[in-house]
């Protein structure tokens, strides 16, 4: 076992080493006379957060779901980590899938299956060589290093509260020791507290591990908080990507509105006293200073 297990890590290719991890290109989407994404393009940097805003049914969901694969897009091409994944030969490519986690809204785990049986569940799935001792001592890591207490490895969803079972998913995501991460939505839910305490988690990880994230969220205070740009979908494509302030200097009226409105203000005023702070300070080297990409 142990043998089958090297030979397949020494074909384990090496991380991704170039600029942009993910590369999208004219994508569409359509549904029927529903035309969801037209033209779409977006590029998502190495080592970023990438906030991904956009009214309700804007398609944010969608885009995620045809960067992993689980929507065929219409047209357009989808590079991740090198591979054109809009290739049918290379649609169903292990080796790739292998290489992201995902954490869907709801953290869609396994009703059935304890907090460390859906850990397992990928490890299963892409590395059935593995011993079931050091698949069992895998998900327990994965566990603890989501925030989770040791002991909820053994509990079952329903036994969870909405900010564990988010926690949960979020080991299952970070099973295979992804490159990229998938967050759909991670704080809606939660309270204030348990909010900013996931954003916390999402940015340690994400540094700590050199993460790629891509992150939908309605929460501005996420986005003040972790993300070192934030790609804005409106009009069936990505109408522009930047820091937050390099949105504000635009002048569309849905960037104006949601940054610009009550809700937004307020999340700037308690982002900047946050930031004040000396103990909250971190660095904000990855932030993009060269002004927002126009689509
Ligand atoms: N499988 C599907 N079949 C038909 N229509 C779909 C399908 N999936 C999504 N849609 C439609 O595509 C549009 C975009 O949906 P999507 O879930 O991506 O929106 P969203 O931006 O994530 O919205 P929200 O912020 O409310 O979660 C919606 O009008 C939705 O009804």
């Amino acid at each position: 076992m142990i043998e089958q297990a090297k030979e397949k890590a020494s074909f384990t290719p090496p991380s991704f080493d170039g600029e942009y991890p993910i590369v999208i290109e004219d994508l569409t989407n359509a549904f029927g006379p529903q035309v969801v994404h037209e033209h779409l393009s977006l590029k998502v940097k190495r080592g970023e957060i990438l906030g991904v805003v956009g009214g309700s049914g804007t398609g944010k969901s969608v885009l995620m779901r045809s960067i992993i694969g689980l929507q065929t897009p219409t047209a357009g091409r989808i590079e991740v980590l090198g591979r054109d994944l809009t290739d049918p030969d290379n649609r169903d490519d292990e080796s790739i899938r292998s290489r992201w986690g995902v954490l869907f809204q709801g953290g869609a785990l396994f009703s059935t299956l304890t907090v460390a049986e859906n850990v397992e569940v990928p490890l299963k799935q892409f590395y059935p060589e593995i011993a079931a001792r050091l698949r069992h001592e895998i998900s327990r890591y994965k566990v603890v290093l989501s925030g989770l207490p040791a002991e909820a490895a053994s509990k079952y969803p329903s036994e969870l509260s909405g900010g564990m079972k988010k926690r949960a998913g979020l080991a299952r995501a970070l099973a295979l020791d992804p490159e990229l991460l998938f967050l759909d939505e991670p704080t809606a839910g939660l309270d204030p507290v348990g909010a900013a305490a996931f954003d916390r988690l999402t940015r340690e990880l994400a540094d700590t591990l050199r993460l790629t994230v891509f992150l939908i969220t309605h929460d501005l205070d996420t986005l003040h908080a972790i993300c070192d740009r934030v790609a804005v979908l409106a009009d069936k494509k990505v109408i522009a990507v930047g820091t937050i302030p390099e949105l504000l200097a635009t002048d569309h009226p849905w960037i104006q509105e949601y940054f610009n409105g009550p809700r937004g203000r307020a999340a700037e005023a308690s982002y900047a006293t946050s930031r004040d702070n000396p103990d909250n300070r971190r660095d904000a080297g990855a932030m993009d200073k060269t002004g927002p990409d126009r689509a």
